[in-house]
Order: structure tokens, then sequence, then C-alpha cells
């Protein structure tokens, strides 16, 4: 963190997150009860073209585990970490929280904001890195909840703004190599020097993977665009800051779950259960997972990883481990007060410097037009191409 920025962390002073006057936590929702599985199923899926079959097979999942999503927990625990940060730090900006898949609704949630009177919101995406799902959508998101106000007759809609990407921000990287820390050491003594770490991600399709970004980092030939290169990015960091911190260089792959599409669409691989088998094949002695594209330990980390991919390595006798998501760690709060005032700050045209590990520096603060485009035009705020202000 710049000088300049812990200062003004530190300092109780009014007015320190102006132009905001509210902080907006955006997330995915998911379901608290086995009535909520098959509604919430229809909310993600709607017109995706996701086939019936494997949509039984996810509502499966959450019924092994009594039709409870832990996201919406994880960000109630989330909230609690920001409003404490914001007030040990003199920060005063109320912080609310919407889901586009689940209650409470962004709808709704932009509602009450608009009735307590809030003109400018931050937000802060439970999403880490550029894609359509990651970024794009959720603007659709706020586009559509911001129709949904005029549509009730709100004149003076609040602007809002959506904060950088922060896959590479130190606050939210340096709990995760704690996390790879403490799974290595939770593997036998023996394996511990000859384990891989699976760096684990969402697979997505190719296509969209090719677009994600910047129309300048777009990519062919399923390269990956933006979102691969953040995601390679984020891990050299963490096997650097492993490797420092053990010793040991540990050889280390990004590797893709949950894929979700048709079988003829190419979607990102290996899928982690395939990488497993190879890994086993090739003779690695042990794995650490490395959910390094998600925020915390929901459905995707606890289905997909903890369960389904931790059988397969049971399966192949192979020891695996799985490192924690950065979920309400204290430090991830204070990454996204600092994002906040950041933004603020540059928003007010004061000179900024803004914390990025690894190569890529940090990103935007404003979606160009054709970033992680979506598949029909849709409308989308907080970037250039927004039709708000
Ligand atoms: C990039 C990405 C992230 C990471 C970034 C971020 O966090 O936003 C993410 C997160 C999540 N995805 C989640 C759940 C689901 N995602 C689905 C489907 C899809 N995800 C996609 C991408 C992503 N998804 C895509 C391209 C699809 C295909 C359909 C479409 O194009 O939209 C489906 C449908 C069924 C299926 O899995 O096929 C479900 C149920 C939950 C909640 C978990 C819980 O409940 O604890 C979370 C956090
Ligand atoms: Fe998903």
């Amino acid at each position: 963190m710049s000088d300049q920025l812990r200062a003004a962390a530190s300092t109780p002073a009014e007015g320190l997150a102006a132009p905001y006057d509210a902080l907006l936590l955006l997330s995915f929702g998911g379901p608290e009860g086995p009535d909520d599985v098959v509604p919430f199923l229809e909310n993600v899926t709607r017109g995706r073209g996701i086939p019936r079959e494997r949509l039984k097979e996810v509502g499966q999942h959450y019924f092994g585990f009594g039709g409870v999503s832990p996201i919406n927990g994880q960000n109630r625990e989330l909230l609690d970490a920001l409003r404490k940060d914001f007030a040990e730090h003199g920060l005063d900006l109320p912080v609310y929280w919407g889901n586009r898949n689940w209650a409470p609704y962004l709808d709704d949630v932009m509602r009450e904001m608009a009735a307590d009177g809030r003109r400018r919101i931050a937000v802060l995406a439970t999403s880490a890195y550029a894609s359509y799902s990651g970024c794009r959508q959720y603007r659709e998101n706020l586009a559509d909840a911001l129709a949904a106000l005029a549509a009730d007759g709100v004149a003076e809609l609040p602007r809002v703004d959506k904060l950088r990407h922060y896959f590479n921000h130190p606050g939210f990287v340096q709990p995760m190599v704690d996390g790879v820390l403490a799974a290595l050491e939770s593997l036998p003594q023996e394996v511990r020097s000859g384990a891989h770490l699976a760096f684990t991600t969402h697979s997505i399709p190719t296509a969209s993977a090719d677009t994600s970004g910047p129309v300048e980092e777009h990519t062919a030939d399923g390269e990956g665009g933006a979102y691969v290169k953040q995601h390679l990015d984020v891990a050299r960091v963490i096997a650097d800051a492993v490797r420092a911190r053990t010793g040991t260089e540990l050889p280390w792959e990004l590797v893709y779950q949950s894929r979700s599409g048709a079988p003829h669409i190419p979607w990102l691989e290996p899928d982690i259960c395939d990488h497993l088998e190879s890994l086993h094949g090739a003779g690695a002695p042990a794995v650490v997972m490395v959910p390094i594209g998600f925020v915390s330990d929901h459905m995707e980390v606890l289905y997909d990883l903890d369960t389904e991919a931790t059988a397969k390595a049971a399966e192949l006798g192979l020891p695996i481990a799985r490192s924690a998501t950065v979920g309400a760690d204290p430090r991830f709060a204070a990454a996204v007060r600092e994002l906040v005032l950041e933004r603020a700050a540059a928003e007010r045209g004061e000179p900024v410097e803004r914390c990025a590990l690894g190569l890529l520096g940090p990103s935007h603060d404003l979606c160009a037009v054709g970033c992680c485009p979506a598949r029909g035009p849709r409308p989308a705020a907080a970037g250039a191409d927004s039709p708000y202000a």
C-alpha cells in the first residue's frame, strides 16, 4: 500500500470515500434450502442452453448438501468483515448486498439504496477476473436493475461504478499463498517436496475466453484472452511466493473445473479430474488444488474439488489437499477498502497509486467498448458503453 493511501486509510475523516455514498457487494447467490434449488437453477440458466441432464446433475450436488449453498453465508461473513474494517478505519460508508440469482436480489437492493438516497455507488463483484460471466454479465444485471428503477418512476437514477478486477491485488493473493502453505503442511511429509500445484478456475467456453478483457487482449484459437492470462499471472505469483517460503520449486499448471456446456462446444481444458489422472500417470507423488478462480468456498469448490476431484484422487491413491479461498479474510476486506479509496480518489481527479502483484499491472477502472462481449447486444452499466451516466 502506498504511504499516501496508508495515511488516508488510517485517518478518520469525513468524505474519505467521496464521491461514493455506498458500497454494493454484488454476488452470484445460492439456494438456502431444498425448495430453493430448482428455482435457483432456473434463474442461473435462463436462456443459456445448458443441457437438462447437466441441470439434474448439478441439482444433485446441491441436494447432497441439504439444498444449501454456502455462498450466501460466506457473503454475510464478508459483509461483516467489510463493515468491521471500514469502522476500524473511520470509513463511514454503508455496505449493501445483492445477488444475480437469489435473494437478496440485486433489483430489490437497488430499490432500497435509491430509497435511502444513495446517489453514487461503488460496486464490488465477487469475481476477480475478466470474463463475460464474471464481469459483463454483472454489468448487465446492474443495467437491468437501473431499468427497473426507471420503470418504478425514479427520476434520478444512482450512478454505479464497478471496482477494478482484483485478481492481482495483494489482499487477494497473499491469503491464498498462506492457504497453499497450510495445504502443503497437511500432506504427508514424505510427498510434500514433490507435490504439484494444480491452480483451478471455472472452465468457460473457449470462444468467451478468447474475447475476455479489452478488445486489444482478445485472442484466437482458444488461447484464452485476458481470462487465461490473468489466471496464469496469479498462479505464477503464488508459485513464486511458495518457493520463496519453502525453498522448493514445485511444478504447477493451470487447469479447469465445473464445465457445463454441451459436449460439442469447446471449453477451456484440461479438467481437474483428467489432470489428476495424467499427473498420477506421470508419477506425481501428491497434488495441492488451489482454486484461484473463486472468492469463497462455495459449491464449485465443495462439490467439484472437495467431493469429485478428491474422490478421483482417492481412487488413484494420490495424496491430495485443497487450499482455502480468501473468503472473509481481513486482508481481503482491507483490499476492498483500498480499492474503494483508490477509485474515489481517481474519480475526484487526484493522483492514485494502485497495488498489484505480477506482471500485468493494475486492471482498468472502466470497461471499454467491446470488453468481454455477450452473445447478443444487451445494455450493460458501469462501462464505456453504458447507456447510464
Ligand atoms: C467464470 C465463472 C465463475 C467464476 C466467477 C464468479 O464467481 O462469478 C462462476 C461462478 C459460479 N457459478 C456458480 C453456479 C453455477 N454456474 C453455472 C453455469 C456457468 N457458470 C459459468 C461461469 C462461471 N461461474 C458459465 C460460463 C456457466 C454456463 C452457463 C452460463 O453461460 O451462464 C450453473 C448452471 C449449472 C452448471 O453448473 O452447469 C451454476 C449452478 C456459482 C454459485 C455456487 C454456489 O451456489 O455455491 C458461482 C460462484
Ligand atoms: Fe458458474
